[in-house]
């Protein structure tokens, strides 16, 4: 019988396990990694979210260097970046960095990229870079400040969550979903077959 591989999720999000989990697949450990993720001069928002969700698997590599037992494990990270032309907006953590990408985002498109690293149990790097279009309604005054004291904006990228009340802003969707909440279902499964992770083999463990 093959092996069964460990799988550690170099995140702390609950969307990303959530997500996972939704397609049968349980992370073994939960690794978040505190990375400084800004944007460096001249970096394209598509190459910020594919750098950083390398950074954060690398860096989930490194922690593990010396624990025998995560050793030969498969590593999965992901960053989700919001962007309106090259400009990328902030995980907000006030409410008025709230208001205005809410006011820039309101009315018009914007593109979320979400970067997903794998690193394969022989330390191969594997990358993706999913890329959707959202577009917003027009938000009047009174949707905004309702949104803003709904508290769903905090630390979130473009100030926004989708799987949130923000569901209700977006007139039209060109992509993935799962790649706006956080981890894009498709390539990640694809990701992990093509590295030979059986996920449909767990659909019948329970
Ligand atoms: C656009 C959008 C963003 N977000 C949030 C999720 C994240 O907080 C943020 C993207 O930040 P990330 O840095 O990608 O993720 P994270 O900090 O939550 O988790 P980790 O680095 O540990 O894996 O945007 C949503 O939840 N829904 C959305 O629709």
């Amino acid at each position: 019988m093959a092996v069964k591989r460990k799988l550690i999720l170099a995140s702390g999000s609950p969307r990303r396990v959530e997500l996972l989990r939704q397609v049968g697949v349980e992370a073994d450990r939960l690794m978040p990694m505190d990375l400084d993720e800004s944007q460096e001069k001249n970096e394209q928002p598509r190459s910020l979210a594919r750098r950083l969700a390398s950074d954060k698997a690398k860096a989930a590599l490194h922690a593990i260097s010396d624990e025998q037992d995560w050793k030969g494990s498969y590593i999965l990270a992901a960053d989700t970046v919001v962007a309106v032309g090259r400009r990328v907006l902030p995980k907000t953590e006030y409410s008025d960095e709230a208001l205005s990408a809410l006011n820039l985002l309101s009315g018009r498109s914007h593109w979320v990229f979400t970067g997903v690293c794998l690193i394969t149990p022989d330390k191969k790097v594997r990358q993706k870079v999913v890329e959707s279009k959202v577009r917003f309604k027009r938000l009047s005054e009174a949707e905004i400040s309702a949104y803003i004291e709904s508290s769903e904006w905090r630390g979130k990228a473009g100030a926004y969550a989708i799987q949130g009340y923000a569901g209700s802003f977006v007139q039209n969707l060109t992509g993935s979903y799962s790649n706006v909440v956080g981890l894009p279902l498709y390539e990640t499964v694809q990701l992990l077959t093509g590295e030979g992770m059986n996920v449909q083999a767990r659909w019948s463990e329970g």
